[in-house]
């Protein structure tokens, strides 16, 4: 499976406010690009925390886009999926709609009321990991199920796992020319953080987009602190 992480954070690398409400940061090109990143895949992934924080609907929005998957066989949508341990999605969130396959993936510890609660929403429920989901094991039943081409977009509990399980293989970052401040707010990995052994990225490309910088990395390992 490959993996591409995209986000967007403003000039103090902020995903969010501290409210954790959602701000727009990319302009009209860097969101016309993201939309072909997810036409472009089969999944995309978010953290519970995302859907919580911004009940998004993570479809294909131009037409154009969903008809060439359709013409090449694939559904008009990519799949989308939660990494969410104890099913905490809310029952009505937009990701449960008719637009796309979810998969919701929870932890075992998960209440049979909360995945019958979901598949009845209509999710496709994932068990991987025992107490909180389990990344390798969720991509694994992702891979078993089509997923080759997975984009993540947030937030940064969720990519600061992936990069710690070094899952990651790209990261997509545009850099907006705003200020949000807040040492509470969210970044692009928050969880605990490296200490000794950081994800070492190599930069692939540069370029300006709308008012701000879009950076493209691939993962090429590990740099130990010095
Ligand atoms: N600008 C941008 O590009 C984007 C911005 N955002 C912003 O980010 C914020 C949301 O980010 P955040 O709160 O970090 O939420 P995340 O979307 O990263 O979700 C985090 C949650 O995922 C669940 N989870 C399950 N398994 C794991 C695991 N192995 N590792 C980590 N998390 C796991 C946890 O909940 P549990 O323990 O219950 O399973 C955790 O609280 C919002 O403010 C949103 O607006 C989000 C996406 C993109
Ligand atoms: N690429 C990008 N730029 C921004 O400025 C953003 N705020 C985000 N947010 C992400 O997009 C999701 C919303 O998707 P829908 O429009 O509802 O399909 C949101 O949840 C973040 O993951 N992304």
């Amino acid at each position: 499976m490959h993996v591409v992480v995209n986000a967007a954070a403003s000039a103090d690398g902020k995903l969010s406010t501290r409210r954790r409400e959602q701000v727009t940061i990319s302009g009209p090109d860097d969101f016309a690009r993201v939309d072909r990143l997810r036409a472009a895949s089969d999944a995309v992934l978010v953290g519970v925390g995302t859907v919580l924080a911004d009940d998004p609907h993570l479809t294909v929005d131009d037409p154009a886009l969903r008809e060439e998957r359709e013409t090449r066989g694939d559904a008009g949508n990519p799949a989308r999926v939660v990494v969410d341990s104890s099913g905490r999605t809310p029952l009505d969130a937009r990701i449960l709609d008719d637009a796309a396959t979810t998969y919701v993936v929870v932890a075992r510890d998960a209440t049979a009321d909360r995945k019958a609660s979901l598949a009845d929403a209509g999710a496709e429920v994932l068990v991987a990991g025992d107490e909180r989901v389990e990344l390798s094991a969720a991509l694994s039943k992702l891979g078993e199920r089509g997923v080759e081409e997975l984009m993540v977009e947030g937030g940064g509990e969720i990519i600061y796992s992936l990069f710690a399980a070094g899952l990651v293989d790209e990261l997509s970052l545009y850099v907006g020319s705003l200020v949000i401040g807040g040492r509470e707010a969210p970044t692009l990995a928050d969880g605990p953080g490296f200490v000794e052994s950081f994800p070492q990225l190599s930069l692939r490309e540069v370029g300006r987009v709308d008012d701000g910088v879009l950076l493209r990395y691939d993962v090429v390992g590990s740099i130990e602190s010095s």
